[in-house]
Parts: structure tokens; sequence; C-alpha cells
């Protein structure tokens, strides 16, 4: 039994080549044509109604009155035409064509303002979707792999990341989520899965090359089923005439969680910050771990066999002053006034880890939102 896929009606399934959320869309061609301009016929209309009206009757203006009008009309028609998938996709959302570099600033500045404890997250996101968005001759599209603890913020980033190049997010119809558990259920029916998510991919980028993918639960997912996207990640210019170089490609992992914790752990017991961890203290031993654990979604996996991921990114462990700022801003979000007291129950109430020590949320600020509902009587 196939899956149910991302944002598609159960019957589009029955066609493979029919994408996510391309239920009702036309031909990848004409659709990839009408996301370069921006919209399809109903610009002429539109365009029409831009132009301003011509002055009087034509019987009763003088030649050149009239030379004066069209040129005019003529000019505004231009400047509407020249504007108009501008205009239009002011209304309706466009696949990405030119990076607006006020979203990598954005990027930046809701890293910094609502991401806590995970200063190498927030400098190697940066860097790589800025890099990636401002070079216009990207030799592959950007893999990033984010690992790291339950509830330490990896769906989190990565809905800000969707935000900063899509404004509807996660729902933009160019933002493709793949639970594992949820879209790749059965061990048994990994060939069919393979032949959808290419499928998938495929129809997607044909329709948007900027499309966002974004796989879930890495670690759940069945040993080889991923390697099936191996040749979208890889240095093509085209294959069957399409190309993937602008795609972003993001997954999600719990696989590398105690590695990452053993390094700040480490730090922590040398008296050292969290802050000090470097990425370069990291990200070798993370991609070798995920290769070689068999649970990891990654195993074995040519994608990082043939150095296709770009950036392996560790969440580090939250810690309980991260907790609290996480359960404040909860509050704050609810538009009520924080209750110190209330705040420092919630996060007390956490459970942290190792036994000893006591350091590490062992759920991240996941469930703070849940314990507020009952702390706080709404
Ligand atoms: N580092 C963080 N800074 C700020 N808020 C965070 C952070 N980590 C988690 N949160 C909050 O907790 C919620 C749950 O986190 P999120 O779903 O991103 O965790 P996750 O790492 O994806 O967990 P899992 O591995 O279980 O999927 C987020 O929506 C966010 O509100």
């Amino acid at each position: 039994m196939a899956a149910a896929t991302p944002k598609m009606a159960a019957a589009t399934l029955k066609a493979p080549s029919a994408p996510p959320k391309m239920a009702a869309a036309p031909p990848a061609s004409s659709a990839s044509a009408r996301s370069q301009d921006g919209g399809g016929g109903s610009g002429a209309l539109l365009l029409l109604l831009l132009l301003p009206p011509l002055p009087g009757p034509v019987g009763a203006v003088e030649p050149i009155s009239l030379g004066l009008a069209l040129a005019g009309a003529a000019a505004s028609a231009l400047t509407g035409f020249i504007s108009y998938p501008r205009l239009y996709c002011y209304f309706r959302e466009c696949c990405l064509q030119r990076h607006d570099p006020r979203a990598a600033a954005a990027l930046q500045e809701n890293l910094d303002r609502k991401l806590f404890g995970q200063h190498l997250v927030s400098k190697v996101i940066v860097k790589a979707v800025k890099g990636f968005l401002n070079n216009e001759n990207a030799k592959k599209p950007l893999a990033l792999s984010l690992h790291g603890w339950t509830g330490t913020g990896k769906n989190f980033v990565s809905k800000i990341i969707a935000e900063s190049i899509y404004k509807n997010g996660l729902k933009s119809k160019y933002v493709h989520q793949f639970v594992a558990t949820l879209h790749f259920p059965h061990a048994q029916d990994i060939n069919t899965y393979k032949d959808q998510l290419q499928s998938w991919i495929r129809g997607n980028v044909s329709i948007c090359p900027r499309s966002i993918f974004i796989f879930d639960e890495m670690d759940k997912m069945h040993a080889g089923l991923i390697d099936s996207i191996k040749p979208f990640l890889d240095y093509y210019e085209l294959l069957d005439g399409v190309s993937y170089r602008k795609a972003i490609f993001i997954f999600l992992s719990n696989a590398g969680a105690e590695k990452i914790t053993e390094l700040a752990l480490d730090f922590w017991r040398n008296g050292r910050t969290r802050e000090d961890i470097e990425l370069t203290d990291i990200q070798n031993s993370l991609s070798v771990s995920v290769f070689n654990n068999k649970n990891s979604g990654f195993w074995h996996s040519t994608l990082i066999d043939k150095n296709l991921i770009d950036y392996f990114v560790p969440f580090l462990p939250l810690e309980y002053k991260h907790v609290k700022m996480c359960v404040r801003v909860e509050i704050q979000s609810r538009g009520y006034t924080v209750d110190e007291d209330i705040l420092t129950r919630i996060a007390d109430e956490m459970t942290y880890f190792p036994r000893e020590e006591r350091i590490y949320s062992d759920k991240g600020c996941k469930t703070v939102d849940a314990k507020l509902d009952y702390y706080y009587d709404f």
C-alpha cells in the first residue's frame, strides 16, 4: 500500500508522475513558463485594467493629441507589462525567481531573535542559505542535514528557512515536507516509495526550480530509500531536461544526538562555555557516526559517501536557561503577562540529564506549551 503524500489527494497517488501539491497543475512546461512571467492568461485582463482610459471620443481629438495619447497608453502598457509579474506575485504566490537580499537579512534576524542556544546552527544556516541563494551559478542543490536531540529546534529552523524564502513558509506550494513514519511507513513498499519520491521531486522541480524539500524523521527512514534521490543532489547540469541546482533539501534527524551531547558535556565538564564549540569540533565525527548508524536513514548512504550533503548541522542539547526562554516566549505569544513564578515552575518541572549533572532538558523545548495550559487559566 502506498502512503498518502503531503498535501496531495489520495487519487493522485495512482499517477506516480504527479508530485505533491500539483493535483490541478498544468503540464510542467507550461507551469514553468508561467512561473517565469509570474502568471497566465488572466494577465491580459489585468493589464487592460492597468491602462489609463483614452481621453474622450477618438473622433473629437486632433491628430497630435491622439498621437500623444496613444504613445502615453503604449508607455503605460509597457510599464504595466514590466511590473505585471511583480504585481501578480504580490497577490498570488510565485516560484522564487530572483533572490531578494532582504530575505537573507530577515533569516539572520529571525534566527538571532527566535532561536535559543544554537550558535552553530545560526551561523551555518545563514552562511549556507545566503551563499546559495546569492549564487546564480550553483553547481548543485543545497543539502543540509540537521541533527540533534528532540525539541532542540530542527523543525523550528526549517520553518524559519522556508519562511525566509516563501512568505507562506511550510504552507507554500513550493515547500514539500515528508515525514518518514507517515509517508514511508512500510519496509516492503520501499521500491514504490523510491519511484514516488523521484517523480514527486522531478515534478515539483519542473514546476518550480527553487523548490524546498524537507525530510523529517530521517532516523526512521528505511535504509537505502534516501539514496533514490542521489541523482538530484549531484552535480548534473540537467537530468532529462530538468535542472535541480536551485532546489534546497533539508534532512532532519535525531541520529548523532549522542555525539553532539558528548561534545557539549565535554566542554561543560572542562569549564568551557558551549559558545566555544566550533563546527570543526563536530562536523566530521557527526557525518561518520550518521554514516555508520544503521538507524540514521543515512546508513552507508551514497549521499554521504559522495559528499553530496553540504552541511551537517549540530543542534546542541538545551539547558535550563533555554527552556525558561522558550516558556517566556510561549507565554508572551499568547498575549499573557509573564508570571516569573509560573515560568520557573514550568522549567523546573522538565526533566534534565545526565542523571548526575542534570544540565540538558530531555525534551528540549517540546511540551512547554502543553505545560502552560495547565498553569494558566486561559
Ligand atoms: N533552540 C530553540 N529556540 C527556541 N525555541 C525552540 C528551540 N528548540 C525548540 N523550540 C521550540 O520548541 C518547539 C519544538 O521544537 P522542534 O519541533 O523544532 O524540535 P525538533 O528538534 O524538531 O524535535 P524532534 O527531533 O522531536 O522533531 C518549537 O516549535 C519551538 O517553539
